[in-house]
C-alpha cells in the first residue's frame, strides 16, 4: 500500500484542471444512489400496500414515482459515466504526452540500455493502468465508498439487529482480498514485462527484416517470440485465474449473507415483527450493497496492478536527461562557427572507461577539421560532446567563445547541423523530409536545396516527385541517395557548423562521388567537422585530428601527418586514397 500511495502522490498532480470534474462525477454517484434507494423503498411500499393487499388504486401513485425516480437514476448515471470516461482518457493523453516529452529528451545510453519494445508498452499499456489508480481509482474508491455507506445505513435503518447479523460476515470479503492482492500484483507484473518483451522482439525482427531474412532467421525469430509468449500467457492466465477465483469466492460469501437475511426474515415475518416489503426492502438493500463491497476489495487488486505500471513508468521519468538548458543563457548572436575543445575529457555515465582524455583543438568558419582514429577510439563521441547530447566530465567547449552550456540547446541545435552515420528519414513526403531543416520553407527554397545537393535529378525522376512518401526502414532509395537528402536538409538549415558523421560509409565509389560533390558545396564557408575512417577524404583537410583511445595523438595536415610517420602514417599507409578524384572535388 505504501508503493500506491507514493504512486498516487506522484500521478495525482497531473489531474490539476479535472478536479471540479471528478466532484460532479462522485455528485452522479450519490444522486443515482439517491434515487435506487427511493426506488427500494418505494418497491417495499407497493408490495405491502398494492401487492399484497390486492389494491390497484394502490399502484398507480407508486408506481409514478418509481418509474420518474429510474428515468433521473438513468440520466444521472449516463452523465456521470460519460465524464468519468472523458476525464480518465484525459488523464491517459495527459500523461502519455508527459512521459513521452520526458523520454525524448534522454541521452543516447538510455535507449541503449532499454529495449524499444519495452519503451513503447510503457508509452502504452503503463500509462493505462496508471488510470485505474488515479482517476477511475479515486472515483471508484469515493463512489463505491459511498454506495457501501448509504446501503448499510439504510439496511440498519430498516433493520438494525438484522443489518449487524449480515455484516459480522463482511471482514471474510476483506480477508480474501488481502490475500489475493500481493498475487495479483506479481502476476500483472509479469504480464507487463512480458508484454514488452513481446513488442520488443517483434519491433527488432521487424526492423532487422533484412539480415532475418537474408540469414534464414525467421524461425530463431518465431522461437524467441514463442518464448515471450509463453511467459505472457503464463502471466496473463495466472492473473485471470487469480481474479476469477476472488469473485467465485465472493459469491459464495454473498451467497451465505442472502440465506441469513432469509433464514432471520422468515424467523421475523412468523413471529410477526416484519412484513414481507420489509423483508424484500432489506434483501434489496444488501443486494445493492455488495456491489461496491465487491468494487472495495477488488480495488485493491485494481490498484497493485496499476502500481506495477506506475513502477515502470516512474523508472523513465526518474532518468535524468544528460544536458539541460543553462540557468542564465547568453542572449542570442549571429553565429560565426568558431568551434574551440579546451582540455576536454569524458566518460559515459555508468562506464568505467574514460572515452575521452584532455582533448584539445580548434576549427573555423570555412575550415574542414577531419576526425580520424580506430574503432571505438572515441571520434563519435566528441561529436556527440560537441552537439551537447552529453556535457564533458571536464573541460569546456565553446562555440565563438561562448561555453555551449551557457547557450540554450534550441539556439546550439539550430547553428549546428548534424550528419549521422545512418541517415535519418522522417514519415512523411520528400518535400517534409527535407523542409525539417528549416520549418517553414518554401517550395522554391527546398527545390534549391535539393539542387545543391544533386538531389533534384532523381527526386523530379520519382512519379510523385517531392510528394513521394518514404518512411524509417521503407524508403526505396539507395543509400547515396538518402545520403543526398540529407545534405539538402542541411543545405536549408543553412547552419554555420556542420558535423558529418562517416558521410561515406557503406557508399560505393560512384556513390560516394555522387555525395561528395554536394558536401563541397555545402561545406562552403562552414566549420566542418567530419569523422571518418575514409582517409581517402582527407588530403585537403585544414587540420586532421588523430584520436586513438580517448586521446588525441596527432594533429596537423596529411603532408605533415605522413611525414612524422606515426599513427596517422600507418592508418593511411595500408588505404592509400583511391579515388584522388573524389578527394580533390572535396575541395577544389
Ligand atoms: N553509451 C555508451 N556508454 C558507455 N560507453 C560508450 C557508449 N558509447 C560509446 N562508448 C565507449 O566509448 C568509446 C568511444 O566510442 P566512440 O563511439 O566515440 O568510438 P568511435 O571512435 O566513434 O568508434 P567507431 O569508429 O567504431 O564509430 C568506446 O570504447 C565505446 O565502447
Amino acid at each position: 500500500m505504501r508503493e500506491a500511495r507514493r504512486a498516487f502522490r506522484r500521478f495525482w498532480p497531473l489531474t490539476r484542471g479535472d478536479r471540479s470534474r471528478l466532484v460532479v462525477i462522485v455528485a452522479c454517484v450519490v444522486v443515482s444512489a439517491l434515487a435506487e434507494t427511493a426506488a427500494i423503498l418505494i418497491f417495499a411500499d407497493l408490495t405491502d400496500h398494492a401487492l399484497q393487499a390486492g389494491s390497484l388504486s394502490a399502484f398507480w401513485g407508486p408506481a409514478a414515482a418509481w418509474l420518474g425516480v429510474a428515468a433521473l437514476g438513468a440520466l444521472v448515471g449516463y452523465l456521470g459515466n460519460s465524464l468519468a470516461t472523458w476525464t480518465a482518457e484525459r488523464f491517459v493523453r495527459r500523461l502519455r504526452a508527459h512521459a513521452f516529452r520526458h523520454v525524448q529528451q534522454l541521452p543516447p545510453h538510455f535507449f541503449q540500455r532499454h529495449r524499444q519494445g519495452d519503451l513503447v508498452e510503457r508509452l502504452t499499456g503503463d500509462v493505462e493502468a496508471i488510470e485505474q489508480l488515479v482517476v477511475s481509482g479515486v472515483v471508484g474508491v469515493i463512489s463505491a465508498a459511498f454506495s457501501a455507506v448509504f446501503y448499510a445505513a439504510a439496511a440498519f435503518w430498516l433493520r438494525w439487529d438484522l443489518a449487524l447479523a449480515t455484516f459480522a460476515l463482511a471482514p471474510l470479503f476483506l480477508l480474501a482480498a488481502r490475500r489475493f492482492a500481493g498475487r495479483v500484483q506479481r502476476a500483472s507484473q509479469d504480464e507487463r514485462v512480458a508484454d514488452g518483451a513481446i513488442t520488443s522482439v517483434v519491433t527488432e525482427a521487424l526492423g532487422n527484416i533484412v539480415l532475418t531474412q537474408a540469414y534464414n532467421r525467421c524461425g530463431d525469430e518465431e522461437a524467441r517470440l514463442d518464448v515471450e509468449a509463453r511467459a505472457w500467457q503464463r502471466a496473463s492466465v495466472r492473473g485471470a485465474q487469480l481474479s476469477e477465483l476472488y469473485e467465485q469466492f465472493v459469491e459464495v460469501v454473498e451467497t451465505l449473507c442472502v440465506l441469513t437475511v432469509i433464514g432471520l426474515g422468515v424467523w421475523e415475518i412468523s413471529a410477526g415483527r416484519m412484513t414481507l416489503g420489509q423483508l424484500l426492502a432489506f434483501a434489496a438493500f444488501l443486494g445493492y450493497l455488495y456491489p461496491p463491497v465487491r468494487t472495495l476489495g477488488r480495488l485493491g487488486l485494481t490498484v497493485t496492478a496499476a502500481v506495477a505500471g506506475a513502477e515502470r513508468i516512474g523508472e523513465i521519468l526518474d532518468a535524468e536527461p544528460a544536458v539541460s538548458d543553462p540557468a542564465r543563457p547568453v542572449p542570442a548572436w549571429p553565429v560565426r562557427g568558431w568551434i574551440g575543445f579546451e582540455g576536454v575529457s569524458f566518460r559515459y555515465p555508468d562506464s568505467p572507461r574514460t572515452a575521452l582524455r584532455d582533448v584539445t583543438f580548434t576549427a573555423g568558419p570555412g575550415q574542414l577539421v577531419v576526425v580520424t582514429g580506430v574503432s571505438g577510439a572515441g571520434k563519435s563521441t566528441l561529436t556527440a560532446l560537441l552537439t551537447r547530447f552529453y556535457d564533458p566530465s571536464a573541460g569546456t567547449i565553446r562555440l565563438d567563445g561562448v561555453p555551449l552550456t551557457d547557450v540554450p540547446l534550441d539556439f546550439l541545435r539550430t547553428h549546428i547541423a548534424l550528419l549521422p552515420q545512418q541517415t535519418l528519414v522522417l514519415n512523411g513526403t520528400i518535400r517534409e523530409n527535407i523542409a525539417c531543416g528549416r520549418p517553414g520553407a518554401s517550395d522554391a527554397e527546398i527545390e534549391w536545396a535539393a539542387r545543391s545537393a544533386a538531389a533534384h535529378g532523381f527526386v523530379s525522376a520519382l512519379p510523385d516527385g517531392y510528394d513521394t512518401r518514404i518512411a524509417p526502414g521503407t524508403a526505396a532509395l539507395s543509400g547515396g541517395q538518402l545520403q543526398r537528402l540529407a545534405i539538402a536538409r542541411a543545405m536549408l538549415r543553412g547552419a554555420p557548423v556542420l558535423v558529418l558523421d562517416e558521410p561515406t560509409a557503406g557508399l560505393d565509389a560512384e556513390a560516394a562521388r555522387q555525395v561528395v560533390r554536394p558536401l563541397r558545396r555545402l561545406m562552403a564557408g562552414r566549420t566542418t567537422i567530419m569523422i571518418t575512417h575514409d582517409l581517402g577524404l582527407a588530403p585537403d583537410a585544414d587540420r586532421i585530428l588523430v584520436v586513438d583511445r580517448g586521446r588525441l595523438v596527432e594533429e596537423g595536415t596529411h603532408t605533415e601527418l605522413i611525414t612524422r610517420a606515426g599513427t596517422y602514417a600507418r592508418l593511411a599507409t595500408p588505404h592509400p586514397p583511391t579515388r584522388p578524384d573524389d578527394t580533390r572535388i572535396l575541395r577544389r
